[in-house]
């Protein structure tokens, strides 16, 4: 098992990309916190798959907490000392994507995305961070970044930055932290059907349309990008950091 004796939290994990990874982390070996944001519907889906990974002899614990808050991170690593002990891997996931044109973007849907994507994930970065320095074993923090840090989005004029600003906080997390032994790397995943593309994909011409650029032949499933993070929170990736892996099925080197 690639994960075995490891604390993994992850945030947004109650849905999509951050619940696959949840679980393929814990059928890994790992003990799993589940971040939420802890409203909706996001405290019974962790819920559920507490119940999951515990059906297959693993160990999750879930903890709510609005990303765009600062002091959420300090309570997602509060939360596996207290259950676990320690954090040894931090995968920063949640986010949100409400899709929307430029010219009359309101500010409170700029604001809210900016605080959720990346504000909120710099300050629960800088928490794991300070807990596995504390611990003084090194660790693992990868971003759920996007291509969309590397291409542009016209009615993702308020989400690409975040994602581009994830990957540059990976790189310049890399060489601060690279002296305590702790690794920073992104993801970046094309695009994979989950609840945060459902109503723009469910244009069944866009849906075409983004299937025919992926030379792969499909879009991507949670599950797509699960071994990917598995791998870079692993000791196989001990010697990666500050690098990013396209998720994507081929799309962003698809000019023509
Ligand atoms: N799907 C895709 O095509 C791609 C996605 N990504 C990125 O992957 C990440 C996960 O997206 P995906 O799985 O698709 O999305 P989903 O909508 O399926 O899941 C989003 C997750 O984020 C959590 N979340 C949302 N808002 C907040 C908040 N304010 N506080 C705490 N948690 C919150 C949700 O928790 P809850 O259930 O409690 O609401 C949920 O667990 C995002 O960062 C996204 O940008 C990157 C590239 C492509
Ligand atoms: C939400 C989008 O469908 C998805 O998110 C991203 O980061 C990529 O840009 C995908 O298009």
């Amino acid at each position: 098992m690639l994960l075995a004796d490891k604390t993994v939290i992850i945030t947004g994990a109650s849905r999509g990309i951050g619940r696959a990874a949840a679980r393929e982390c814990a059928r890994q070996g790992a003990r799993v916190v589940i971040g939420h944001s802890g409203s909706g519907q996001g405290t019974e889906a962790a819920y559920s798959l507490i119940e999951e990974i515990k059906a297959f002899g693993g160990q999750a614990v879930e903890v709510g907490g609005d990303a765009a808050d600062p002091d959420t991170g300090d309570k997602l690593v509060a939360g596996a000392v207290q259950a676990f002990g320690s954090v040894d891997v931090f995968v920063n996931n949640a986010g949100i994507c409400p899709f929307h044109s430029f010219l009359d973007m309101p500010r409170e849907v700029y604001l809210k995305t900016v605080n959720t994507n990346l504000n909120g994930a710099y300050f629960a970065v800088q928490a794991a961070a300070n807990q596995m320095k504390n611990q003084g074993r090194g660790g693992a923090i990868i971003a759920v970044s996007s291509i969309s840090a590397l291409v542009g989005g016209g009615m993702q004029t308020h989400y690409t930055p975040t994602k581009a600003g994830l990957h540059s906080l990976m790189q310049s997390c890399a060489i601060a932290l690279g002296p305590y032994g702790i690794r920073c790397n992104s993801v970046l995943p094309g695009t994979i059907a989950t609840d945060i593309n459902k109503e723009d994909l469910a244009d069944e011409e866009k849906l075409a349309y983004m299937t025919s650029r992926t030379p792969l032949g499909r879009l991507g499933e949670p599950d797509d990008v699960a071994g990917p993070i598995v791998f870079l929170a692993s000791d196989m990736a001990r010697y990666v950091t500050g690098a990013s892996l396209l998720v994507d099925g081929g799309l962003f080197v698809n000019l023509q």
